[in-house]
C-alpha cells in the first residue's frame, strides 16, 4: 500500500495547549534532575528474551556504579523471575543503603500485594502504581468512564497505602508512592490534574520532606506531539497541582518521534524535578529516552550530571549483552563513530583545534583560568568517556592532508610542515583511491615511513647515513670587512651507504645541509639545493630529539627558478643531535628524487681528481677493512697511492691497496720487532693523572720504564721522549669500533710530529692499530707512528 498522498484523512494532529503566559521557553536547567533507571522494567519487558536474573543483577551492579540512586528494578507480580530477582536482591543484601528500590504494578489489590510482598524488609522502596488515564484508553482497554478511572485510581492508592504502613510497620521498609497517569501526554490536562489530585488526598501523606514526597510520574507512554507541547504540558501541571512543594514531578518519555531527549529537556526546563529512562535509549517500540544522553547533555553544558560514564565502554559492554541489542554505531556519545571524522573538512578543523587548544590551555594555566574544552566538532572531549583519540581520525578517499597530518602527528610525533602535509596526502589519496578501503593507521605510518625512508634500516634508502663530522672554518671575508666576523664554513666529512656500499664523501657550505648536497655534487654527481626547510622537538628532557623537514629541488638554477620549480621533494630525519636530523632529512629527500637513476660507482680513481679520488681510496679502505680513516689520513695515504701508481705505471687493484695500506701502517701485520716495542703495560691513576709502566724493548734491549701524562698516549709520549733525540708529540688523535658483540674492537688513529734540534723540518706520520682493549690500541697507533718516523734512541746510561 503506498503511502498517502493526503495523511489528515488517517491521522489526526495533536492539540496545542493554550498556554500564551509559558515560561519555560526562557528557563535554563542548571542542575540535574533525579535519575530513575527502569532498564530493568520498562527495558527488560521490551526484549524478545527478558533478562535472567544473572542478567539482571549485573545490570543492577552497573546502574549501581554509575551512581544511580533511584532504580526500577522489576514488575513483580509480572514473573517468578521478576520477584525472585527482588527478593534476591534483598536478601543477599546487594542493595546500597542510599539506593531506592523502584517496582511497578498495576491497580489490580492482588498484584499490588505480590509487589509490596516483593520488596518487604528492604530499605527503601518506591511503589509505582500506574493506571489508564487517557480516553482511548478509558474508552477501549478499560471500558472506564472518568468517574470511574478516578475511583480505580484512589482505590488502588489505598491499598497502596495501607499495605505498606503494614510493611513499614513489620519490616521496617522505607516507602515511597508513585502514581502514573498513563498516557499523561494523551490525557485532557485538567483529567489527569483531578485524578492526581485525587490519588494524593487518597495517599494522604505526601509533605515537604525529601522522603515524603509524593512522585507523579507523567509519562509519554507513546511519544505523539513535538517536544514543545509536553513542555506545555509539564508547566501547565506544575501550575496547577496544589501543593506543588509536596510533589516531585517526574518525566517518562518514550521516543516515537525521535525526540525524546528533546522532550525531556524541554520538560526540565518546564520545571519537572526527575526523569525515568532507559541507558542507551532502550524500552518500547523506540525505546525509552536515553538516560546517557540526557545526562551527557548536562555534562557538556558544564553540569555535573550526577552520575559517572567515565569508562562508558565497559557500561556498553554490560548493556548490550544483557539486553542483546548492538548500540548504532551513530549513537550519541556510545557509537562507535561518534568520535570519528572522516572528511577532509572536519579533520583539518579537529587538527588545528588541538593544537589552538593547547595554546590556548597554557595560556589558560599560566593565568589560572578554566582551560575550556573548544574542539570544532567534537563537543566532548572523548577521554572524558575513557576513550582514546585513536579513532579521532579516520582516513578514506574523502579525508584530507589535515587529518593524515594529525595522525602522523600522533603516532610518530611528527608535525609535518603544510607543503609536506601535501605532498604526503597525494601519497595517501592514491592509494585510497586504488584501494577503495579505509586506510588504518598503519596502512598510513607505513606509506610514510616508505616514502620518505623514514624508521630505521628496515625504510633504509639507497642513500643512508652511516656517520659523518661537521667542522668549521672561518669563510673568507670577500668583503674585506673587519669589523665583522667572517661566518664560518662547515666541513662535512662523512660516510654514506649508497646502493649497500659504503662511499666516503666530503664537502663544504654555509651550513651542514649545503655541506652534504655539496659532497653529494662532487661524489655521486647529485645535484640539489634546499628551498625549504623547518625543525621542532620530540619529547623532553634528556630524550629529546630533533625533527627536521627539507624540501630540495634541482640544483643549477638560480633562486628565482629554484623558488618557482614545480618538481620538488620533501624528506624528513629523526635524531638525538640536530645537525644529523637535519642530514637524514636531506638524504631522505635526495633517496625520493633520484628514484631508479643510475650513481657513480665506487671506482680506484688515483687520478689529479684529488677529491673524489681521495675519497674513492677511504671508500674501498671503509668497505674491505671497516676502517673510517680521519680526514687527514685520507689525504697522507691518497699521496702514497699516487706515488706507488705512479711507480707502476698507474696499475693498482683494489687488493694491492689494501696490501699498501696494511704495509704503511702495519695494520693488522704480526709485529717485527722494531725500535721501540711496547710487551706489558699497566695503567693506574696517579692524582688526577694516569702513571703508564711496563715492559719496553728498545733496539733489542728490554726496559722497565713508566711515565705520567694525561691520559694514556701523553704518559707513553713522557716515557718514549726521555728516551729518543728530539721530540714526539701527538697532532691528531681519533678512534671509533669495528665489528659487533664480543667481537668488537677499538681502532685508534695517531698523527705524530717529531722535532729534532738542528732539524728545518717536522715529520710526522701516522699509526693506526687495532685491538680490543681500547688503551692498547692507542699505545700502539703511538708506537708505529714512531717507528714510522725512524726516531733515534739515545744511548742507554747505566742501564737506563
Ligand atoms: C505502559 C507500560 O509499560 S505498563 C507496564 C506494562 N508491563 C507489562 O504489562 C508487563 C507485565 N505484565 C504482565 O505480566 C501481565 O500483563 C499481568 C501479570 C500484569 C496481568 O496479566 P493478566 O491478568 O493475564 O492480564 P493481561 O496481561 O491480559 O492484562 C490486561 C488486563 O489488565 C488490565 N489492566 C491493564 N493495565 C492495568 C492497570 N494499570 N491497572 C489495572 N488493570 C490494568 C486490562 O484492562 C486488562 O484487564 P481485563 O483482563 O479485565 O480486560
Ligand atoms: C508505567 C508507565 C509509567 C509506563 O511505562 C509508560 O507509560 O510508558
Amino acid at each position: 500500500m503506498p503511502m498517502l498522498p493526503d495523511p489528515s484523512i488517517k491521522y489526526k494532529p495533536y492539540t496545542p495547549l493554550n498556554l500564551p503566559d509559558r515560561q519555560w521557553p526562557s528557563k535554563v536547567v542548571k542542575k540535574a534532575p533525579i535519575w530513575l533507571s527502569t532498564d530493568l522494567r520498562d527495558g527488560n519487558q521490551a526484549l524478545a528474551n527478558p533478562m535472567t536474573i544473572e542478567q539482571k543483577t549485573i545490570f543492577f551492579k552497573t546502574l549501581i556504579k554509575c551512581g544511580f540512586k533511584e532504580i526500577e528494578v522489576a514488575y513483580p507480580a509480572a514473573s517468578e523471575t521478576d520477584f525472585n530477582f527482588v527478593r534476591g536482591l534483598i536478601e543477599q543484601k546487594q542493595i546500597p543503603d542510599d539506593v531506592w528500590l523502584q517496582v511497578l504494578t498495576p491497580a489490580r489489590e492482588d498484584l499490588i500485594k505480590r509487589t509490596v510482598e516483593a520488596v518487604a524488609g528492604t530499605k527503601k522502596a518506591i511503589i509505582h502504581m500506574y493506571n489508564a488515564t487517557c480516553p482511548c484508553f478509558r474508552d477501549v482497554v478499560f471500558r472506564n468512564n472518568k468517574e470511574e478511572t478516578i475511583a480505580l485510581a484512589i482505590k488502588h492508592t489505598k491499598i497502596v497505602r495501607q499495605l505498606t504502613d503494614e510493611c513499614t510497620a513489620k519490616y521496617g521498609t522505607q516507602f515511597k508512592y508513585e502514581y502514573s497517569p498513563e498516557t499523561f501526554t494523551q490525557t485532557e490536562p485538567e483529567f489527569a490534574l483531578a485524578v492526581c489530585e485525587a490519588v494524593k488526598t487518597a495517599w494522604g501523606k505526601a509533605g515537604p520532606g525529601e522522603d515524603e514526597r509524593i512522585i507523579f510520574n507523567l509519562p509519554a507512554t507513546v511519544e505523539i506531539a513535538p517536544p514543545n507541547h509536553y513542555a506545555d504540558q509539564i508547566e501547565n501541571f506544575c501550575r496547577n497541582i496544589s501543593e506543588r512543594e509536596n510533589i516531585v514531578v517526574s518525566l517518562h518519555p518514550h521516543n516515537d518521534r525521535g525526540q525524546g531527549c528533546a522532550a525531556a529537556e524541554l520538560a526540565l526546563m518546564a520545571g519537572a524535578d526527575r526523569v525515568e529512562g532507559c541507558l542507551f535509549g532502550n524500552g518500547e517500540r523506540t525505546g525509552n529516552v536515553d538516560i546517557v544522553n540526557l545526562a551527557l547533555n548536562f555534562y557538556t553544558q558544564g553540569i555535573t550530571p550526577n552520575l559517572d560514564f567515565s569508562d562508558i565502554q565497559s557500561v556498553i559492554d554490560v548493556v548490550t549483552s544483557c539486553n542483546d541489542l548492538p548500540i548504532h554505531p551513530r549513537h550519541p556519545y556510545a557509537g562507535e563513530l561518534v568520535f570519528t571524522a572522516f572528511s577532509g573538512s572536519h579533520q583539518d578543523a579537529i587538527k588545528k583545534g588541538f593544537e589552538a587548544q593547547r595554546i590556548r590551555h597554557a595560556a589558560a594555566e599560566e593565568k589560572g583560568e578554566i582551560k575550556y574544552w573548544d574542539i570544532p566538532y567534537l563537543p566532548i572531549d572523548p577521554a572524558d568517556l575513557g576513550c582514546t583519540y585513536e579513532a579521532v581520525i579516520r582516513v578514506n578517499a574523502q579525508s584530507g592532508k589535515g587529518g593524515i597530518a594529525y595522525l602522523i602527528q600522533q603516532h610518530l610525533g611528527l608535525d609535518l610542515p603544510r607543503k609536506m602535509q601535501i605532498a604526503f596526502y597525494s601519497v595517501i589519496q592514491e592509494i585510497a583511491d586504488r584501494e577503495a578501503r579505509e586506510m588504518m593507521v598503519e596502512d598510513i605510518t607505513t606509506a610514510f615511513r616508505t616514502s620518505y625512508k623514514f624508521g630505521g634500516s628496515k625504510y633504509e634508502g639507497r642513500l643512508a647515513l652511516k656517520s659523518f663530522k661537521i667542522a668549521a672554518e672561518p669563510a673568507i671575508d670577500s668583503n674585506g670587512n673587519e669589523d665583522e666576523p667572517a661566518d664560518e664554513r662547515r666541513l662535512f666529512d662523512g660516510s654514506v651507504s649508497v646502493d649497500g656500499t659504503l662511499r666516503v664523501i666530503h664537502g663544504e657550505g654555509n651550513g651542514p645541509l649545503s655541506a652534504l648536497l655539496d659532497a653529494l655534487r662532487t661524489h655521486l654527481d647529485l645535484d640539489f639545493t634546499v628551498r625549504e626547510y623547518s625543525e621542532h622537538s620530540i619529547g623532553e628532557g634528556s630524550s629529546v630529539k630533533a625533527a627536521s623537514y627539507v624540501e630540495i629541488v634541482r640544483g643549477g638554477q638560480d633562486v628565482k627558478e629554484s623558488r618557482k620549480s614545480s618538481e620538488s621533494w620533501w624528506g624528513v630525519g629523526v635524531d638525538a643531535d640536530i645537525a644529523a636530523s637535519g642530514l637524514r632529512a636531506v638524504l631522505s629527500a635526495v633517496n625520493s628524487a633520484i628514484g631508479d637513476r643510475v650513481l657513480p660507482e665506487l671506482r680506484l680513481s688515483v687520478g689529479f681528481n684529488t677529491k673524489s679520488g681521495l675519497a674513492d681510496i677511504a671508500s674501498i679502505i671503509l668497505n674491505s677493512l671497516q676502517l673510517e680513516l680521519p680526514r687527514r689520513l685520507q689525504a697522507s695515504f691518497f699521496e702514497t697511492v699516487q706515488r706507488y701508481a705512479r711507480d707502476r705505471a698507474g696499475e693498482l687493484s683494489y687488493s694491492d691497496l689494501i696490501e699498501l695500506f696494511k704495509d704503511t701502517y702495519r695494520y693488522e701485520v704480526p709485529e717485527t720487532p722494531g725500535r721501540i716495542i711496547i710487551k706489558t703495560f699497566k695503567m693506574q691513576e696517579s692524582g688526577d693523572k694516569k702513571e703508564l709502566s711496563g715492559e719496553f724493548v728498545c733496539d733489542g734491549k728490554s726496559r722497565f720504564l713508566s711515565g705520567t701524562g694525561n691520559g694514556p698516549l701523553s704518559a707513553l709520549l713522557s716515557i718514549l721522549n726521555p728516551q729518543i733525540n728530539g721530540t714526539l708529540s701527538v697532532r691528531e688523535y681519533s678512534e671509533h669500533s669495528i665489528g659487533e658483540g664480543s667481537e668488537v674492537k677499538a681502532v685508534s688513529y695517531v698523527e705524530l710530529s717529531y722535532d729534532v734540534d738542528g732539524r728545518s723540518k717536522r715529520e710526522t706520520a701516522w699509526g693506526v692499530a687495532a685491538d680490543t682493549d681500547i688503551t692498547a690500541s692507542g699505545l700502539k697507533a703511538v708506537l708505529i707512528a714512531a717507528r714510522r718516523l725512524n726516531v733515534s734512541l739515545k744511548p742507554v746510561v747505566n742501564g737506563q
